[in-house]
């Protein structure tokens, strides 16, 4: 059971102006967090630095206590991104895709093709697991991307636009399995400018003019 916490945070890019001021937001195990905020409101830029890739300006971001550091000691704690832009390998089949990642955090050959399998199957891609990359649907490249996440058995799995390009079903079946991605004791983040998505979560944190406001936050003080 892990805890992803951003204390009071201010994130920029090199020298530029603050993306996000005084950030302060903690990802639980067993629940799915909501980011909301539209185009350019940082909702990437605060995935980015739960992911270990953007460290803060000012402020901490840690994870059960301890600083998160960089992406390689992020990967280490078991903090899976799942990228708006998918970040699949175009020259890999889907199935491939997956398996590389599992044995890339240590599992074995035999691991890998027991979740890869599973993971397809679960998004409903079985039928696509030879394909390349290159010859998937944008929306198949997507749920690619959702089914290597679920394969890497997350502590906390950020998930940055994964239902924009899906299908009213498809849509509801990912949040349905990030909700059992917490139930199985992840903290899942989910950014989404999708207010649907939003709902189905416990919390929603909202980005817009540089600072993060909760709509709901059940449970705080
Ligand atoms: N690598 C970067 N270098 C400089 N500025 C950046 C970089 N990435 C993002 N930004 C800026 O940070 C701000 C927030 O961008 P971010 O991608 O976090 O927004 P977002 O809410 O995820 O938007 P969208 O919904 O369009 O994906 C924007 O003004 C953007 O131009």
């Amino acid at each position: 059971m892990t805890t992803l916490t951003v204390e009071t945070a201010e994130f920029a890019y090199g020298g530029g102006e603050p993306v996000l001021r005084g950030v302060t937001v903690t990802a639980r195990a067993g629940e799915l967090l909501a980011v909301t905020g539209t185009s350019g409101a940082g909702k990437t830029t605060l995935l980015s630095a739960m992911a270990g890739l953007l460290a803060p300006r000012t402020g901490t971001v840690g994870v059960d206590g301890a600083p998160l550091g960089d992406r390689d000691r992020a990967v280490a704690r078991g903090v899976v991104l799942i990228p708006q832009e998918n970040g699949l390998a175009a020259i890999l089949t889907a199935a491939e895709n997956i398996a590389v990642a599992v044995i890339a955090t240590g599992g074995t050959p035999a691991d890998a093709r027991r979740r890869t399998a599973e993971s397809l199957e679960a998004l409903g891609l079985s039928g696509q697991a030879g394909q390349l990359i290159d010859e998937l649907s944008g929306g198949q490249q997507q749920r690619t991307a959702i089914a290597r996440g679920l394969a890497l058995r997350a502590e906390v799995l950020l998930a940055d636009e994964v239902t924009s390009e899906l299908d009213a079903a498809n849509r509801q079946k990912v949040l349905d399995l990030l909700r059992a991605e917490a139930d199985r004791g992840a903290a899942v983040v989910l950014a989404t400018h999708d207010p649907d998505t939003a709902a189905a979560c416990d919390r929603e944190l909202h980005l817009a003019d540089g600072t993060a406001t909760w709509v709901r936050n059940p449970g705080s003080a």
